[in-house]
């Protein structure tokens, strides 16, 4: 069965919904084309998954009679394709064979070492180059410099409906609208992922739509790492799959495993892939048994890239489903989002990445289990409410322990503080009191001397009358008057 995102991706400029500004900047430079080679030989289309940007390059090959030679840009093996296409004459030759126009996904994941060979490619270029990607400010500078950015909007929910409504109607299958509704909301701007859920939904029967929708409402995430890993044979690729994403390891290893026998179809390739699998498990048990969660790194590229390139996969439309051990995940929703602010709280007060506090968590629910004197320390420094205290312990008789040590770490804080504010009265005190005396000292001092003048000036009036000049009053002259 052809995904559908491919069987109603739209094959004309016309047909692409609300990026009307970025499509009148991309028919400008190509058209450019047949006026010789323009100043900016690449493009930077730049913007949210699914919003048209593939799309784009398709329907305008289709338009203006390009062949697209589609290459993926963080693959070392990209350079020397490219290499091989920049030699191909943009003109229409006599045989009729299509002018190439090169196509650079991912344009945002590429290497420093690729960049250069890219931008040295670019110069070279006698071809149309579009590059693609999610973060612009991520794509490597000498690149972004040769290349005129255009930009992607995030699609709204109405475009994301209307486009579910035309692929329901042209099916010819029944889908509630709420049903329709629902998807349009969750997926966020991203058609594709809309499109993805849809097919999801009406190949599974509408009657677990609400399992599947519950899923997608959480998981979006790690339906699109099974994406990631699965659809590619480039294991960095693969292994960037996991950046981003809430679960651990554990929890994508079952994931990653119950979909296996959907992506291979060769036992070779199936035993390949539960190979790489049962060696992540090893290294994860390793890394919970002993505490040393360096070993999560070997974990993570033995169940990504290790499966990734375990054989040739199936092609067309893959559906994924949810490992049958975590089926009870839709119940324990709260206690994904406990452990979700606990991750958050880490990441602020520790000042870690997402994958750093999660390895942390790990590490404290050990804590917690075994050492309630440090785990009530660290519960104050979270500022950890009961619900998170419970999650990390475990269970509830040690999680009311630790929160009366947390109690008397609170009081404690506040002794000291409050010592603390006397020790600084009292030495401000100190210090006042000096200053007071110091004054003091210095206003005997002038008296002193200006007692001295008087008597001198007594002494001699006659003499010094003549030329004197009035005193100037001073600030003690006028504490002495008062
Ligand atoms: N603006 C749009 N108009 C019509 N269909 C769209 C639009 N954007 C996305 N789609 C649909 O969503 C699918 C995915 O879109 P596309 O491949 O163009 O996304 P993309 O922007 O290239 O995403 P990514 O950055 O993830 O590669 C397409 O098959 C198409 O059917």
């Amino acid at each position: 069965m052809l995904p559908w995102v491919e069987k109603y991706r739209p094959k004309r400029l016309v047909d692409i919904v609300n990026q009307e500004k970025a499509l009148e900047k991309v028919k400008a430079w190509i058209e450019s084309w047949f006026h010789g080679i323009p100043k900016k030989k690449a493009l930077l289309l730049a913007g949210p998954p699914g919003s048209g940007k593939t799309t784009t390059v398709y329907a305008l090959a289709n338009e203006y009679k390009f062949e697209v030679i589609e290459l993926n840009a963080s693959d070392e093996r990209t350079f020397g394709k490219i290499e091989r296409y920049l030699n191909a004459a943009y003109t229409m030759d006599v045989f009729g064979r299509r002018r190439k126009l090169i196509f650079l996904d991912e344009a945002d994941n590429i290497e420093p070492s690729g960049a250069k060979e890219i931008a040295k490619l670019i110069d070279k270029a006698r071809n149309p180059i579009i590059m693609s990607a999610n973060k612009y400010w991520e794509v490597p500078l000498e690149i972004r410099n040769k290349a005129e950015i255009v930009e992607y909007k995030r699609l709204g929910q109405r475009d994301i409906l209307k486009a579910l409504f035309r692929i329901v109607k042209s099916e010819g299958v029944f889908v509630p609208k709420e049903v329709l509704v629902e998807i349009a909301k969750r997926a966020r701007g991203d058609l594709r992922a809309a499109i993805n859920d849809l097919q999801n939904l009406v190949s599974g029967g509408t009657e677990d739509a609400e399992l599947v929708l519950a899923y997608r409402d959480v998981e979006k995430s790690i339906f699109e790492a099974l994406g990631m890993i699965f659809a590619s044979d480039n294991a960095k690729r693969a292994k960037m799959a996991l950046m981003n994403l809430d679960n651990t390891p554990d929890e994508v290893l079952l994931w990653i495993e119950e979909n296996i026998p959907y992506v291979y179809y060769k036992p070779e390739d199936i035993a390949r892939a539960y190979e790489a699998i049962s060696r992540a498990d090893i290294y994860l048990g390793r890394a919970t048994r002993t505490g040393n969660y360096g070993l999560w790194k070997y974990a993570i590229d033995m169940m990504t890239a290790g499966v990734a390139v375990s054989g040739v996969k199936k092609k067309g439309f893959i559906r994924f489903y949810p490992p049958k051990t975590l089926k009870m995940l839709r119940d324990t929703k709260e206690e994904r989002s406990i452990r979700e602010s606990i991750v958050r709280k880490i990441m602020k007060e520790m000042h870690m990445s997402k994958l750093e506090a999660i390895e942390t968590m790990q590490i404290f629910r050990a804590i917690f289990a075994n050492n309630l004197d440090v785990a009530a320390h660290i519960a104050v420094f979270l500022d950890l409410g009961d619900k998170e205290i419970e999650f990390l312990t475990g269970d509830k008789e040690k999680a009311a322990k630790i929160k009366g040590k947390m109690l008397s770490i609170h009081r404690k804080l506040k002794e000291t503080k409050t010592e603390l504010e006397v020790r600084i009265e009292e030495a401000e005190a100190v210090e006042e009191a000096a200053e007071e005396e110091e004054v003091e000292e210095e206003l005997e001092e002038e008296e002193t001397e200006e007692k001295e003048e008087e008597v001198k000036e007594e002494e001699q009036p006659a003499k010094e009358e003549k030329g004197k000049k009035p005193k100037q009053a001073t600030l003690f002259d006028f504490i002495k008057k008062k």
